[in-house]
C-alpha cells in the first residue's frame, strides 16, 4: 500500500525517505523544483554525516494520492486549506491522514475540509532543505499521535522505519507543549537569524523563555489545558538537542517566504485577547515576524 506526502518540504521529504528507506511505497507531492532534482538523484538524504541516495516516486500532481492508505500531509499552515481542496478529489475512503504540522489548528482544518477524521501528529525533529531534493537532518524524528482511526496502524508502521512515534490519549496536551516550544524559540530565531544554541547562550534568554511560557501557560490553562510543569527546562532542553537549528520560521524568513507565525505566536496573543488574557510578549514577536515577511497586503 502506498504512503503519500503532501508538502514535500524538509518535513515530508524527512519522513518520506525513512519511509521509502524501509521498503514502504511512497509517493511525495511537491513543487516541480523538487520533481526535477529527484529525477536525476533520487532524494537526497543527509543524516548522521553522511548523504544517502533514496529512491521515492515524486509529483507535482495531487492525484497521486489516490490509492494512498496513509497521507502525510506536511504543508506549512497557511497552505493548509488549499492542500485539503487540491487533495480532497482524490483521496481513498479509507485513507488515514495525518497532520505533520505545527500549531494546534490544522488537523480541525483538515478534518472539516475533507469532510473526515484527521490525526494530529506532533513533530519533534529538526530538518530542512540544502537544496532541492537534498534534506537535511539535525536532530531528533519523534513523532506523537493523537487517538482516532488508522492512528496505531499508522504508528506501527512509522516505527518499522525508525521513527519512534507513539499514540497519546494526551496528544492536545502535546499540542499545546509544542505550540509553547515553538512561540518561545522560533520567532527569536527568526528575527535574529540565530540556531537555537547561540540565543539560549545570551544572558538575557532564560528569563525571556520563561517570560514566553507564562503567556503560553496562562492561554492555555484559559483554554482547558495544563502545560507540563517542567516547560521552562523542555524549551531549554530544545535549544541543547537542537543547538545548530534555526527554527522552520527563520528558514521561511531567509527563503522570502510567508512564515506560520499567526499561528504560533499570533495565536497565543488572539486566543488570549479573546479570553481577556494579555500576552504582550507573544504579540510583539507575532507583529515584528509579520513586519519582515512577505505578504500580500503589505505597504
Ligand atoms: N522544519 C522543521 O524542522 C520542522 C517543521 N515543523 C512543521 O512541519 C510543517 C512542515 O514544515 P517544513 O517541512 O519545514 O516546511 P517546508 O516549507 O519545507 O515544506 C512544505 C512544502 O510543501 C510545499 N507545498 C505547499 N503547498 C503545496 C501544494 N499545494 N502542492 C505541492 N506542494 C506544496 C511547499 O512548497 P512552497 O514552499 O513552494 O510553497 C514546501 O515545499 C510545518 O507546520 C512546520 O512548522 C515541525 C517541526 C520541525
Ligand atoms: C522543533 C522545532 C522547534 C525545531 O526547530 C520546530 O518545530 C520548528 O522549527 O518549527
Amino acid at each position: 500500500m502506498t504512503i503519500a506526502i503532501f508538502g514535500a518540504g524538509a518535513v515530508g521529504c524527512y519522513f518520506g525517505a525513512l519511509l521509502a528507506r524501509a521498503g514502504e511505497d511512497v509517493v511525495l507531492i511537491g513543487r516541480q523544483t523538487l520533481v526535477d532534482a529527484m529525477s536525476f538523484r533520487g532524494l537526497q538524504l543527509e543524516k548522521d554525516g553522511r548523504i544517502e541516495h533514496v529512491t521515492v516516486r515524486a509529483s507535482t500532481d495531487p492525484a497521486a494520492i489516490a490509492g494512498a492508505d496513509l497521507v502525510l500531509v506536511c504543508v506549512k499552515s497557511p497552505d493548509t486549506q488549499a492542500a485539503a481542496q487540491a487533495m480532497k478529489p482524490h483521496l481513498s475512503a479509507d485513507a488515514t491522514v495525518l497532520s505533520l504540522q505545527n500549531g494546534i489548528g490544522n488537523a480541525d482544518l483538515l478534518s472539516a475540509e475533507l469532510n473526515r477524521p484527521v490525526i494530529p501528529a506532533v513533530v519533534y525533529v529538526a530538518v530542512g532543505m540544502a537544496g532541492p531534493g537534498h534534506v537535511q537532518h539535525k536532530g531528533r524524528g519523534e513523532l506523537v499521535l493523537g487517538e482516532g482511526p488508522g492512528a496505531d496502524a499508522a504508528a506501527t508502521r512509522l516505527n518499522a522505519a525508525q521513527i519512534p512515534t507513539e499514540v497519546s490519549a494526551q496528544a492536545e496536551t502535546a499540542l499545546w507543549t509544542k505550540l509553547t516550544l515553538n512561540c518561545a524559540v522560533n520567532a527569536i530565531s527568526a528575527l535574529t537569524r540565530r540556531p537555537y544554541g547561540v540565543i539560549a547562550r545570551r544572558p538575557e534568554a532564560e528569563a525571556t523563555f520563561a517570560a514566553l511560557v507564562a503567556e503560553c501557560r496562562a492561554v492555555a490553562q484559559a483554554s482547558g489545558v495544563t502545560l507540563p510543569e517542567d516547560m521552562l527546562d523542555q524549551v531549554i532542553g530544545i535549544t541543547r538537542s537542537m543547538s545548530g537549528q534555526l527554527s522552520s520560521t527563520a528558514q521561511d524568513v531567509i527563503a522570502g517566504k510567508p512564515t506560520e507565525i499567526a499561528m504560533l505566536n499570533g495565536e497565543i496573543a488572539r486566543r488570549g485577547a479573546a479570553l481577556g488574557i494579555d500576552a504582550p510578549l507573544n504579540r510583539a514577536l507575532a507583529m515584528m515576524v509579520g513586519l519582515i515577511e512577505p505578504r500580500r497586503d503589505a505597504t
